[in-house]
């Protein structure tokens, strides 16, 4: 890539104009301090590397299928702390081979003011609500595979501790048919989780959320969904 573009310079007569500094794996290179990032993306890096340069440092974990155009974690997770501006469409049969997806240009700008969250558990957050993004929220938080981890956190949370902790995993590959099945207590400790379960509900019904698509909310709403969590002592946290 490099090269090609080396040559086109010098056939164009500008190569004063340019300086390739880094000739690295964009994903894994440290970058200097930027300004301004102007990018041709391949889809298969473009989720990783929007959440690199939005999140610097402490690039959240991305679970997205490349191509992934609908409004998904990613989308919500990016808005958090910038300001996504669509510009256009570029049609897949612009490229050379022509890919299965078209493409979109889109500015991103950085908020002069993030909301006062924390990051790990916003994260969290985000992924247990996604974990099924066509799902409501009520039908997600009852879901045997996320109660399982629901009725351990809540083991932990009645041995003292004050807050009750939610793990999400990663588990938007895994279609399995358990993972469709509904909690449904059957041990001691499995009754401890159905109380949690309930309180989970109740957080959600008293907000109006148990019904909504977590891919409906604004990022207002998820925030402050979070805020009523964390009020009942629920906070979220990632194990995987
Ligand atoms: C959509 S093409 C754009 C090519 C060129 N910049 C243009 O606009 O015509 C994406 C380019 O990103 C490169 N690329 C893919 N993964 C990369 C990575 N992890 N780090 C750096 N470059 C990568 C590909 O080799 C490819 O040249």
């Amino acid at each position: 890539m490099v090269e090609v573009l080396q040559k086109r310079v010098v056939e164009s007569g500008v190569q004063d104009r340019l300086t390739v500094i880094i000739n690295k794996d964009a994903l894994k290179a440290e970058f200097p301090p930027f300004d301004l990032v102007v990018a041709n993306i391949s889809h298969g890096i473009a989720s990783a590397l929007v959440a690199k340069l939005v999140y610097g440092a402490r690039p959240f974990h991305c679970w997205l299928k490349p191509g992934d155009s609908e409004f998904n974690c990613l989308a919500v997770n990016v808005n958090l702390v910038a300001d996504v501006e669509f510009v256009m469409v570029v049609s897949k049969r612009e490229f050379v081979p022509c890919p299965k997806v078209d493409s979109s240009v889109v500015i991103i700008r950085p908020k002069a003011e993030v909301p006062n969250v924390i990051l790990d558990e916003w994260w969290a957050f985000i992924k247990a609500c996604f974990c099924k993004k066509n799902r409501t929220l009520g039908a997600t938080f009852k879901q045997k595979k996320v109660m399982e981890l629901l009725g351990m956190s809540n083991l932990a949370g009645s041995n003292g501790e004050s807050k009750d902790y939610i793990s999400s995993s990663d588990n938007d590959e895994d279609e399995g048919k358990s993972d469709e099945e509904e909690f449904s207590p059957s041990s001691c400790s499995e009754i401890g989780a159905s109380s949690f379960k309930e309180k989970l509900i109740g957080v959600l019904k008293s907000g109006n959320f148990e019904d909504k698509r977590p891919s409906k909310l604004s990022n207002e709403e998820l925030l402050h969904l979070l805020a009523m969590f964390n009020q009942e002592g629920i906070c979220f946290h990632d194990h995987s």
